[in-house]
């Protein structure tokens, strides 16, 4: 049973559609920053400051699973224990931390590869931080993209990644955040499992392609946030054509209707939006789908795949 979720308050939220993610780590990561410092002052010229920033999947290393042994980095984060930032390993989860701390904001650290010096494996990992600038939640990529479009996008992230065993979210001051990373949009379980504990928001570090980006970003993102009836967000890289992948960008948030309220178009963007609970709260007295689910009906289909 998860513990009782934050009384769900109004907040703005800001993704980050970042550009200028090339072979140069060092670069890659101080742009992010730049970014995350930027993206915490509001949009202009006088918006409200976001309480929660979103960096993209994969931000610090290019986008494909050759690069990702060669850019993991040691995190040693373990849920539920405290983490010193100061004795870290990974220069990503340094800089992510100080510039939470910097800019006062929570931090969702898009995804980095992490390599695990206990298991020895490569994960797609992404970190939480506080606006204290403390480590607070991990997740590792459940569902890796291994996909093969003939003609299209042949992608096997597995080659090199191994899949997470967790389902995870974070608790702020406003609210109960769950996050996925890209691929697992396609899994509604796991949308719905953070659903049934609690959040009312869900934020997905992302890196569409341009064969399944035009017909299903959108849609995913509008179809969890109907059938969970939540925030539902994915932070995409911007595209760069000169890139060994082209990502989908778009980056947008959506509400628990369905409704997009913000849209990156394909360049470097900052897109900000509230979150209002009210239509979290209409949605679900309207339409109360979240009590009328017949978990007495339903079977575990686990093994009669057929
Ligand atoms: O599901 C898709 O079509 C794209 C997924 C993806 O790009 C990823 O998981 O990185």
């Amino acid at each position: 049973m998860a513990s009782t979720a934050p009384t769900f308050k109004p907040f703005t939220l800001a993704l980050i559609q970042l550009g200028q993610i090339g072979s140069d780590k060092t670069a890659n990561l101080k742009h992010a920053r730049e970014m995350i410092l930027k993206a915490a002052k509001g949009p202009e010229p006088s918006g409200p400051k976001p309480d929660l920033i979103a960096l993209p999947e994969c931000f610090n290393s290019p986008y494909g699973h050759v690069h990702f042994p060669t850019y993991a980095e040691n995190i040693g984060y373990t849920a539920g224990q405290k983490y010193d930032v100061e004795k870290s390993e990974s220069e990503s989860v340094k800089m992510l931390s100080s510039a939470a701390k910097e800019a006062g904001v929570w931090l969702l650290g898009g995804s980095i590869p992490e390599k695990d010096s206990g298991d020895g494996n490569v994960y797609n990992t992404a970190t939480v931080y506080s606006p204290t600038g403390e480590l607070v939640a991990s997740h590792r990529k459940v569902h890796l993209f291994d996909i093969d479009i003939p003609g299209k996008i042949k992608f096997k992230e597995s080659e090199t990644l191994t899949g997470g065993e967790s389902i995870n979210y974070f608790d702020t001051e406003f609210a109960r955040i769950g996050f996925g990373i890209c691929y697992d949009v396609r899994f509604p379980e796991l949308a719905m499992i953070n659903a049934r504990r609690g959040c009312q928001v869900m934020i997905y570090p992302g890196a569409f392609n341009m064969t399944t980006g035009p017909l299903h970003w959108e849609l995913l993102q509008r179809a969890r946030a109907v059938d969970q009836q939540v925030y539902f967000s994915m932070c995409s890289p911007a595209r760069d054509l000169t890139a060994g992948y082209h990502a989908w960008g778009h980056s947008m948030v959506v509400d628990p209707m369905g409704k997009i309220l913000a849209e990156a178009d394909t360049e470097e963007d900052i897109i900000y939006a509230k979150i209002d609970p009210t239509v979290f709260n209409e949605a679900r007295s309207g339409i109360p789908v979240t009590t009328q689910r017949r978990f007495d009906v339903y079977p575990d289909v686990s093994k009669d795949f057929v």
